[in-house]
């Protein structure tokens, strides 16, 4: 694991976006991983600003969101779908076509599933995952126990999720559906590299469990500590009550410019 420890979240996505720009001006069909949520949306705004003003050419790039919740159609305010059309796809010259998000709508979950499964096996699997993590730990929909050995699939949220997710909701919890379709734990864990981001106090103690606490199906992203490539783009805050922040910091200040954010 390599955590990166930066003032604020602004910095840590533009340090984060360098990574996944180099990854596509190096591999132009490069299969991204991508992440909704409020987390992201920094780094997709300086993807965006690099798409126009330096050129950054997302028009062979594949991409698979993690999740999406089940009941809502593609249009609909809150999807995941409409999150991404909005937040990224729609500004950058990525082909809508070479863009997948679970669907929520459809009318068999587990087919849906394994199709999806099947659909990142036949792009060369994920070269580059972004995730968030919840304030319970959960990286895609993963909730607290799922297993590690999980593949894309229905889940249930926790309440701890929805209570969380209802200010997308007008702040009403009835209103956030209580199921979703996710990629599991193995899935994320085939991605060649994991890049996850995490801003603010929320986000401070599922981070120091995550990273030194011990690996655990109740604080899902632990399994992160197994991966060979994992990178934590943090903020000062995420950062607080990791133990050994001074530790992160020393490794990442020495190492040459131009490896930081390779
Ligand atoms: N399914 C998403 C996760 O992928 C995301 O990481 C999490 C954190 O959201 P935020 O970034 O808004 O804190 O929210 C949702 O539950």
């Amino acid at each position: 694991m390599e955590i990166i420890i930066k003032e604020n979240g602004q910095v840590a996505s533009e340090a984060a976006a360098r990574v996944v720009a180099r990854l596509v001006r190096e591999k132009p069909h490069a299969v991204l991983g991508l992440a909704t949520g409020s987390t992201p949306l920094m780094l997709y705004k300086e993807l965006i600003r690099l798409h126009r003003e330096e050129g950054l050419d997302f028009s062979q790039v594949t991409t698979f969101n993690l999740d999406e919740y089940i009941g809502l159609p593609a249009d609909h305010e809150q999807s995941y779908r409409r999150f991404m059309n909005e937040s990224l796809f729609k500004r950058i010259n990525i082909k809508m076509e070479n863009t997948h998000v679970p669907d929520g709508m459809a009318a068999d979950v587990p087919a849906a599933c394994a199709a999806y499964e099947q659909a990142i096996v036949e792009a060369g699997g994920i070269d580059l995952q972004v995730l968030g993590i919840g304030s319970d730990g959960h990286v895609g929909f993963n909730e607290p126990t799922s297993s590690f050995a999980s593949r894309t699939r229905i889940k249930t949220l926790t309440r701890q999720t929805v209570a969380d997710n209802a200010r997308f909701f007008c702040g009403d919890e009835c209103r956030v559906p209580k199921h979703c379709i996710t990629m599991g734990i193995g899935t994320i864990m085939d991605a060649r590299m994991n890049l996850l981001l995490a801003f603010g106090e929320g986000k401070a103690g599922a981070i120091a469990a995550t990273v030194e606490g011990g690996v655990a199906a109740i604080m899902p992203a632990s399994i992160l500590q197994h991966h060979p490539c994992a990178k934590f783009f943090i903020d000062e805050a995420a950062a607080s009550k990791l133990q050994l922040a001074g530790y992160y910091r020393w490794v990442y200040e020495g190492k040459p410019g131009w490896q930081q954010d390779a």
